[in-house]
Formats: structure tokens, sequence, C-alpha cells
């Protein structure tokens, strides 16, 4: 399984990899042995003491960021900017928001593989429509091609979780399917459209920060703008309504 996830992130040598939850450096081992300058973001501090002290002491080429990488990760983008790949097998209540933190950075990694909860992963990778399709697809995709790679049984680990994981395959697109000057507001559509699935469009825009900074005239005016059905509800919306509905908010603001 290790063997596969070092596979998926296709290193090269002197590329720089940033691993999160390295653990004891099982996956850390193989990423040196490929020649990558590693960096590991550990919050345990037996973890750290062990890969720091013992397992790595003398490499060159690996160095050790001790905490909580929902800290340590956005500071560190934001000191050094994007890593070559970035990894990581981190328990899933960390694992999406700190896939989060990354998607809505700056920083684009141009590779990442994550092993996550697959009820996660399938979210993740979820087409427009289905059940599964939510903003956090939304916020994946945007940038990225999103795959799941393989399953993983839960025997795989020691102890064994109670769910069965997967691991994902992010790749950089050439092209954002979001233009850039739309970026922040596609955020904050995709945000308040999803924010309640039960709820349709026009009801999910008019409780949120859109509805209270144009106004009912000003959501209904959006969604006729954007050709958007009032009474749909998000899951039934495509990528180009999301963005009709970006434009729209974008030069309602600019005016
Ligand atoms: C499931 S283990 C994976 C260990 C190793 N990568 C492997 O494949 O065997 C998860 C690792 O994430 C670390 N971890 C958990 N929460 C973290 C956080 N917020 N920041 C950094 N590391 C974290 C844990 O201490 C542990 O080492």
């Amino acid at each position: 399984m290790r063997e596969k996830i070092v596979a998926l992130l296709d290193v090269q040598q002197s590329q720089t990899v940033w691993e999160i939850g390295p653990g004891i450096g099982a996956i850390t081992s193989l990423l040196l042995e490929q020649g990558a300058n590693v960096t590991a973001f550990e919050i345990d501090h037996g973890f750290c003491r062990i890969l720091g002290e013992q397992a790595f002491a003398d490499e060159p080429t690996f160095r050790l960021i001790a905490g909580d990488a929902l800290k340590t990760l956005p500071a560190q983008l934001a000191k050094e900017g994007s890593p070559d790949r970035l990894c990581g097998n981190l328990p899933y209540n960390v694992g999406s928001v700190v896939i989060a933190k990354v998607l809505e950075s700056d920083y684009r990694p141009p590779v990442m593989v994550f092993t996550l909860q697959k009820e996660v992963v399938d979210r993740l990778c979820a087409h427009p429509q289905s059940k599964d399709w939510s903003s956090f697809s939304m916020l994946a995709q945007m940038d990225y091609e999103v795959k799941p790679a393989f399953s993983i049984n839960s025997g795989a680990f020691y102890p064994p979780p109670k769910v069965t994981s997967s691991t994902v395959l992010f790749t950089l697109r050439e092209q954002s399917l979001v233009p850039d000057h739309l970026r922040k507001t596609f955020l904050l559509v995709i945000r308040e459209l999803f924010a309640q699935r039960r709820k349709t469009v026009k009801n999910n825009l008019l409780s949120g920060k859109i509805g209270a900074m144009v106004g009912k005239g000003g959501v209904e005016s959006l969604l006729d703008a954007s050709h958007v059905d009032p009474s749909a509800r998000a899951e039934a919306l495509v990528w180009d309504d999301f963005i009709a509905l970006s434009e729209s908010l974008s030069s309602c603001q600019a005016r």
C-alpha cells in the first residue's frame, strides 16, 4: 500500500515532498529512497522524537515540522510556497479540514495523494448531480482532476480503523475550471448554495451572506440573470450554473 502511494506521487530526484502525519516514517523512508527532499508535519511528540532523533537524524534531505498541521502547514505554505508533492495519511476528522485549507489557499502542489475515509473520497470525486456532489467536490475539482486510486481494507492498519480507507490522487489541471477573477466569489457561491441541501437555491441564497448583501430583489435578479431555476436544489445544478451565478454576483458587486 505504501509503495503504491509513493508510485502515485511520481517523485523525481530532488523534488520537495511534504508529508502530513508520517507516524514512524514508513512512507517517509520510501520517499527519501526516491531522492526526495522530505518535510514531515507530525503532531505526536513520541513520533516526532522517533523521526527527528532516531529514524532520520542523519538524513540531510529530511526535515521535521512538529505540531498541528492545521496550523503548521498553512504557515509553511505562506513562508515557502507550494511543494512539488503533498501527501498524507491522516485521521479522518483532520484529513478533510487539511485538504480544504490547502485547496482554499493560494498554493497548488502539482500532485497530491491522500488516504482518507472512503466516504470522504467519494465526496471529493463525485460527479455533478450525484448524491455525493457537494461544495467540497467542487472545491477539489475546480483546480484538480481528482481520482480514487485504490481502496485499503482496515486490516492494513494497526489498530484497525472501523472504516474503509481509500487513496485519492489530485493532479493539477492545466487550467482551472474557475477563472481567476471569479475565484473568491465562486467559493462564496458554492458554500452558500450547498449550505442546506434540502433547501432551494433561492432560499439558501436568501438566508446567507449573499442575501444579506443584495436583498431579496437582488437574489431574484441574480438567479434570473444566470438562468438558474430558483426552485432547484444545488445538487441539480451543473458547473456552468455556478459560474454564471458567480459572474452575475461579481458584476453586481462591481456596480
Ligand atoms: C493513520 S497514521 C499514518 C501514519 C503513517 N503515515 C502510515 O502510513 O503508517 C496518522 C498520523 O497522523 C498524525 N496526525 C494526526 N493529526 C495530526 C495533525 N493535526 N497534524 C499532524 N499530524 C497529525 C498522527 O500522529 C499519525 O502519525
